[in-house]
């Protein structure tokens, strides 16, 4: 009995429907970020590895599953979602070892999200038509849809099985094969996936899965491959600027989801409670490695010491911890470079603001890569943890006086990724909402979502976006086609 990657920790690549290893005997470790220790080994694929990846994937685009009938590819694709759920156990287990999420967050909400992902997009498939136009009886035009072809699928390693899927199952529902670079530092989910792959009777060579690093490694090979037809790339903004550069050698249709520094704005009429309860989540919600996190926190200055009171009560309160730890709801970050990169920051706002809480490592956790939830305050709006995107449980919170001002500091930034808005104010939420320069507005809530709508961001926050006809639209090319009759 082969054995699967949750038993053995090892990832291998996962080329035309088999799993080997790198060409070049080339392997790297992967590490368990709570605990230190390594997890297991990971193939790094040369670009001989990516070249046979892509011409599998080419291959397959001609073979029976550039063949199938809609009704027939939408079945596949619910398989697989029905094969995440069989393995939830599994996969929640693997992303937890690898990034250091709690497990709850991965079993209860992100893997479910995973398998969501494919059937959302295969009940969706349904419903996706194409358009016709007569000017008069004597002509006829009407658009039909095909396979942007191959694929190239790369992505970050904060929400692993979430972020892959929501990519693979709208790229697979629209008929195209792909090939995944999964990020360097997460490797076993995705692998685990292409075993339900083979499981759910996807023809080889249709999902193929390269471990490996950026530059230089399995990312640049398959960006640079002119036999890739499109790139869809979540990520940090430097990165999708080195990819655009690469992919424009041969001219490769992009989908960029990017960084982003997002706006927390609390009004003095928002119900507190309600605000103090989710900007707990929104601040530290996956160790605050969530693109989505409101790290920027705006409170209207007459509720501003009753928050800030409120608001460091509670996050005292976080357990941060064992991942396996039902009560956890911190973990580790996902390497020592990152939490070192994110203890930099907190040393620019322990000089040139003043540490509420937090900025340390946790007492008696010596192992593993932990840093407290951390409030920064008295923070210039100049200074670089008020600008630049840190990934972590660090927020700022500031005092702000007029709606004028908080939308102009909301906005004095690179990114525009999302925003969240407090404030019982209806009519105030949505004129505030229309003047973020966002992608995504959030009023009373956070990260809630409905996989039709439009998901992404503006300025260096991304380029297109991802979400119901905006996948189907990115994952297909129209023809057009007219007729005189
Ligand atoms: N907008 C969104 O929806 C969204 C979602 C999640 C994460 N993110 C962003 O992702 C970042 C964190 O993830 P990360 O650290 O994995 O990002 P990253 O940019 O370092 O790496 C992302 C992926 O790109 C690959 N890569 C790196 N350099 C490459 C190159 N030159 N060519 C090809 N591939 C390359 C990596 O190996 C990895 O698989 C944060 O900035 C976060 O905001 C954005
Ligand atoms: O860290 C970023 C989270 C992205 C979430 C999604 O892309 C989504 O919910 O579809």
């Amino acid at each position: 009995m082969v054995q699967t990657v949750a038993q053995t920790h090892h990832a291998r690549l996962f080329i035309d429907g088999a799993f080997v290893e790198s060409s070049a005997g080339k392997r790297f470790v992967n590490i368990n970020p709570a605990t230190e220790e390594e997890l297991g080994w990971v193939e790094e694929a040369t670009k001989e590895d990516v070249d046979r990846a892509v011409q599998a994937a080419r291959r397959a685009l001609q073979g029976p599953w550039g063949r199938l009938s809609i009704p027939e590819r939408i079945r596949l694709v619910r398989r697989i979602g029905d094969l995440i759920l069989e393995r939830r156990e599994e996969f929640a287990r693997l992303e937890t070892l690898d990034t250091g999420k709690p497990y709850w967050v991965a079993y209860e909400h992100e893997i479910p999200r995973a398998a969501y992902n494919f059937h959302f997009f295969a009940d969706y498939l349904h419903s996706v038509g194409t358009e016709a136009y007569q000017l008069d009886a004597g002509q006829l035009h009407y658009a039909i849809r095909r396979p942007v072809g191959v694929v190239g699928l790369i992505t970050p390693w904060n929400l692993p099985m979430v972020l892959l899927t929501w990519k693979m199952a709208p790229a697979l529902a629209m008929g195209n094969t792909v090939v995944v670079k999964p990020a360097e530092l997460t490797p076993l989910s995705a692998t685990l996936l292409a075993e339900v792959i083979k499981e759910a009777g996807i023809p080889d060579g249709v999902v193929n899965v390269v471990h490996g690093f950026g530059p230089n490694s399995a990312g640049a090979f398959l960006v640079e491959h002119p036999g890739v037809n499109a790139i869809s790339f979540t990520g940090e903004t430097t990165t999708g600027k080195t990819i655009m550069a690469n992919a424009s050698r041969n001219l490769k249709r992009l989908s960029f989801e990017l960084g982003g520094k997002n706006p927390n704005i609390i009004f003095a009429d928002a119900d507190l409670d309600e605000a103090i309860d989710m900007t707990l989540r929104s601040s530290f919600h996956n160790q605050g490695e969530v693109c989505l996190c409101g790290s920027r926190i705006y409170v209207e200055r007459p509720v501003y010491e009753e928050f800030l009171d409120r608001f460091v009560k509670r996050t005292k309160e976080l357990v941060v911890g064992d991942p396996f730890d039902p009560k956890t709801f911190v973990g580790p970050l996902i390497s020592r470079e990152h939490l070192e990169r994110v203890m930099g920051y907190v040393e620019i706002a322990r000089n040139e603001g003043r540490i509420l809480i937090g900025g340390k490592q946790p007492e008696g956790l010596t192992r593993g890569y932990y840093l407290e939830p951390t409030i920064v305050v008295d923070m210039p709006d100049t200074c670089r943890v008020m600008k630049e995107e840190v990934f972590g449980p660090v927020v700022t919170v500031s005092p702000f006086d007029t709606e004028e001002e908080v939308i102009a500091r909301a906005n004095d930034t690179e990114y525009g990724l999302s925003a969240t808005v407090w404030t019982t104010n209806l009519k105030r939420a949505h004129r505030v909402a229309h003047q973020l320069e966002v992608g995504m507005v959030w009023i009373n809530t956070w990260f809630l979502r409905d996989l039709r709508t439009p998901f992404g961001g503006m300025k260096q926050s991304g380029i297109g976006r991802e979400g119901g006809m905006h996948s189907v639209e990115f994952y297909s090319e129209l023809t057009n086609i007219t007729v005189k009759l």
